[in-house]
């Protein structure tokens, strides 16, 4: 049957195309920026999907990390504060998660500062406003994850390889708070984190300074590698990692080790953060939250968090 015999074609209404490129700032077609400008600029206000929930923890371990990150946001991040750091690891998204149950009221006029890809992805996947430590050196709280951390509130940080920022952070911190599960909470460094002292090198540089490491106390240093790719892991700043395990007399004195292995040239930053913290929460098995501070305290706290975030004025 000809095309004809079926009767006139009927005039389809073709849908409107719009070319990205034909379009004009003034015919509101443009894509808007969800959040008001750093700039302070007012941009209309698009409906944004909710933020990702976390998921409820399945285990002890889990709930001891929502516990130990709910008191601390909950005791440390107060509606005053504007400028928050936002560090790295699995306790992490829960501390995001408590600074999202404060409301946006209060959230609206606050700037998140990430540690790196994950948390810039949980910042800006929560619908926080996402800044730079170039644009805020002078941060009000940063809160952070530790591999591990003594009583005198040294500790091993860089299991996620975030290290570097994570330090630049913490220095630039007002308040730098730390936040990790009861397996966490050691007396002497090493004990329990047994992979060694996370270190950041330039790529070049790496066999010089296992050679080093080598010499001056961690036989068995050895570059990280990657679990789903062939190679080495690369860390957000395109460096090598370093994982150098050292014997428990060494470990004792943080800050001595410290100082000689950010003297090896080629290091970028060592995840031994010393006495940086004001406190440590560690949440543990039994529902209560154990809190190391930086005077030599702990408090026990058996009722830690509310399931109802309020924001507090310090
Ligand atoms: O330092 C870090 C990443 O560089 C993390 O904070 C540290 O590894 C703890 O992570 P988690 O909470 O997953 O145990």
């Amino acid at each position: 049957m000809s095309l004809m015999a079926a009767g006139p074609l009927l005039p389809r209404k073709l849908p409107v195309v719009h070319d990205p490129w034909s379009r004009t700032p003034t015919d509101g077609v443009y894509p808007l920026p969800l959040r008001a400008t750093l700039a302070g600029q007012s941009v209309p206000h698009m409906s944004q999907p909710p933020p990702p929930k976390v998921p409820a923890p399945t285990s002890s371990v889990e709930g001891a990390k929502r516990l130990a990150a709910w008191t601390a946001v909950d005791r440390h991040i107060h509606r005053e504060h504007k400028v928050i750091g936002i560090g790295s690891g699995s306790t992490v998204p829960y501390v995001v998660e408590r600074i999202v149950a404060q409301g946006n009221e209060v959230n609206k006029d606050r700037v998140f500062i990430p540690t790196g890809f994950q948390s810039k992805e949980l910042i800006v996947k929560s619908g926080l406003l996402l800044g730079d430590v170039d644009q805020y050196p002078v941060i009000d709280v940063t809160i952070d994850g530790a591999d591990e951390v003594d009583h005198d509130l040294n500790c091993i940080k860089g299991g996620g390889g975030c290290h570097l920022r994570e330090k630049v952070l913490a220095e630039a911190a007002d308040t730098f708070v730390l936040v990790a599960d009861y397996r966490k909470n050691s007396d002497v460094l090493g004990k329990n984190f047994k992979q060694g002292i996370p270190i950041e090198v330039v790529p070049f540089a790496y066999t010089k300074i296992l050679q080093n490491l080598h010499l001056i106390g961690s036989p068995t240093a050895e570059l990280r590698m990657a679990k789903a790719k062939a190679g080495p892991v690369v860390s957000d700043n395109g460096n090598f990692l370093i994982d150098a395990p050292f014997p428990e007399e060494l470990m004792k004195d943080p800050y001595t080790l410290l100082t000689r292995i950010k003297m090896l040239t080629g290091v970028v930053e060592v995840g031994l953060f010393c006495q940086m913290a004001k406190a440590a929460y560690f949440g543990n098995q039994d529902g209560s939250v154990t809190i190391k501070w930086h005077d030599g305290r702990i408090e026990k706290v058996d009722k830690p968090a509310s399931p109802v975030a309020k924001p507090t004025v310090e």
